[in-house]
């Protein structure tokens, strides 16, 4: 008699909506548990190592909820000169972050994890894309910020909106920047036996 081994279920420990049409689009069975980090407390670290610490602690700490699960986490960041961009905290740092990004080329970070709930093992990997932005004007960043899209997204800007408005050209993973590359996914996700296809 063939014993049937259970596959294990998938978590995204994720609040983004972005990652969980990424998720979907895969046709993927999955659940949603927000993580509860505070991302702020971490800002001094290089940008590849920032990314990687908070997509890990987003991961970890729905550990002790996800039972016999794949627990799926990323973060993004965007990266110019060497300088962290995160989520603007107001339209007024959304309006400086476009200015600083305006005819510039930006890197936008990604780090992907997947942890295994029950052995505790975990896999990363790590995205850098190449943006190239569009030289902007103070009326198309005020009308971009009208938008309300700007907000929640790192570097104040959404490729996947109006934001696509302003992109040049891009060198990478398109969902990376979107916040969940998926052919690391597809990969870590392999590590661990779990076929998407
Ligand atoms: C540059 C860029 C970022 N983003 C988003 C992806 C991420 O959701 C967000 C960066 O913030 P993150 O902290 O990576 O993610 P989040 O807070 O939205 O969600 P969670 O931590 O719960 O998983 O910016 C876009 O949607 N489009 C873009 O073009």
């Amino acid at each position: 008699m063939s014993e049937e081994i259970e596959e294990k279920k998938l978590v995204l420990a994720s609040g983004s909506p972005r990652r969980e049409e990424i998720l979907k689009q895969l046709k993927l069975k999955f659940t949603i548990i927000r993580p509860k980090i505070d991302e702020n407390n971490f800002n001094g670290d290089r940008p590849e190592e920032l990314v990687k610490i908070l997509a890990e602690k987003k991961a970890r700490s729905v550990m002790d909820i996800a039972e016999n699960a794949l627990i799926i986490a990323a973060d993004t960041i965007v990266v110019l000169d060497g300088n962290i961009l995160n989520k603007p905290a107001d339209a007024e740092e959304a309006k400086k972050m476009l200015q600083r990004l305006s005819d510039r080329k930006h890197q936008v970070i990604t780090s992907l994890v997947v942890l295994d709930s029950d052995s505790g093992e975990i896999m990363v990997e790590c995205n850098i894309t190449d943006v190239k932005m569009l030289e902007l004007s103070n009326d198309d960043i005020d009308r971009y910020l009208s938008t309300g899209e700007a907000m929640d997204k790192a570097g104040a800007y959404a490729i996947q909106g109006f934001g696509a408005l302003f992109i040049e050209s891009i060198s990478g993973s398109y969902y990376s920047v979107v916040g969940l590359p998926i052919h690391q996914l597809a990969k870590l996700l392999k590590k661990f036996n779990y076929g998407i296809l």
